[in-house]
């Protein structure tokens, strides 16, 4: 079933650089998508303008059956709450526990006086709990964020987004930031509580071995526009050397 679907879009900065350009792409229930491209290629303009956290310039964006280009106040506050966030900085609020971390997730559902007081509900609270225990950090919930390690701030970021309950998890170059075994083990949480909850992820990455080892289906993007949308094992060396080297002219769009 179709979960998103972007058409056309486009989005030019202030300073008239175009980071999208009438960009097509469609992402179903459960799929786990990772999108490649080099450096400045518009991946991270790409998820923010899924969420609105970036303005697109054009273009028509259909979560769950709804337009979402153009709405705002509280309809666009519900079409977030469905749409979980994950950071390469891992975007903690660092001075607090780790489960206040992940029940910041549920701020979207609560009244802002609630949220604001840290009201959180019995069954929240032990949703947290479970989300800490699935992503191993059950012992470390009472520790302030900063004093666990940058992979553990990472799985405090994914449990956060899964408090959500999102449909779909948008993951910005999540693993740039660790080593490469944290980052596997980063990977290996995020794909498999996705699979296990039915949760689609659009996941930015610069590790092509990791794109493919993960993905469903890979999305390559070249000067903001899509130049390859096939499967990992349709990723060839040749495939990959266009998508990062030359004129998307070049490369075969292959759905
Ligand atoms: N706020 C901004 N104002 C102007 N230009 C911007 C802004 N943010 C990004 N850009 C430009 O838009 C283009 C796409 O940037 P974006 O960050 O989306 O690429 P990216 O593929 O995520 O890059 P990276 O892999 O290095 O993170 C780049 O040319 C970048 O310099």
């Amino acid at each position: 079933m179709t979960l998103l679907q972007v058409e056309g879009l486009s989005k030019i900065y202030p300073d008239g650089t175009k980071a999208l350009d009438n960009l097509n792409l469609e992402i179903r229930t459960g799929e786990f998508v990772v999108v490649i491209g080099p450096s400045g290629a518009g991946k991270s303009t790409l998820l923010r303008s899924l969420n609105r956290m970036i303005e697109p310039t054009n273009g028509k964006i259909r979560f769950k059956g709804e337009e979402t280009m153009g709405i705002k106040g509280k309809k666009l506050r519900e079409m977030r709450r469905h749409m979980g966030m994950i950071f390469q900085g891992y975007n903690l609020v660092t001075r607090v526990s780790v489960i206040k971390n992940v029940l910041h997730g549920r701020l979207g559902y609560m009244s802002p006086f609630k949220g604001a007081l840290g009201l959180y509900s019995k069954s929240d609270t032990e949703a947290a709990k479970s989300m800490l225990q699935r992503v191993g950090l059950y012992e470390q919930m009472y520790k302030r964020a900063d004093e666990l390690s940058g992979g553990q701030q990472q799985r405090v970021g994914i449990a956060r987004a899964l408090s959500q309950k999102p449909d779909l998890i948008l993951a910005d170059e999540p693993i740039a930031s660790l080593d490469p075994a944290s980052s596997l083990t980063i990977m290996h949480y995020l794909y498999t509580i996705c699979k296990e909850e039915g949760i689609a992820c659009l996941c930015n990455l610069h590790q092509v071995e990791i794109a493919k080892k993960y993905a469903t289906r890979i999305i390559g993007i070249h000067k903001g526009s899509k130049v390859f949308d096939g499967s990992p094992e349709e990723l060839t060396d040749d495939m990959i050397q266009l998508i990062y080297n030359q004129s998307h002219a070049k490369v075969k769009e292959t759905a």
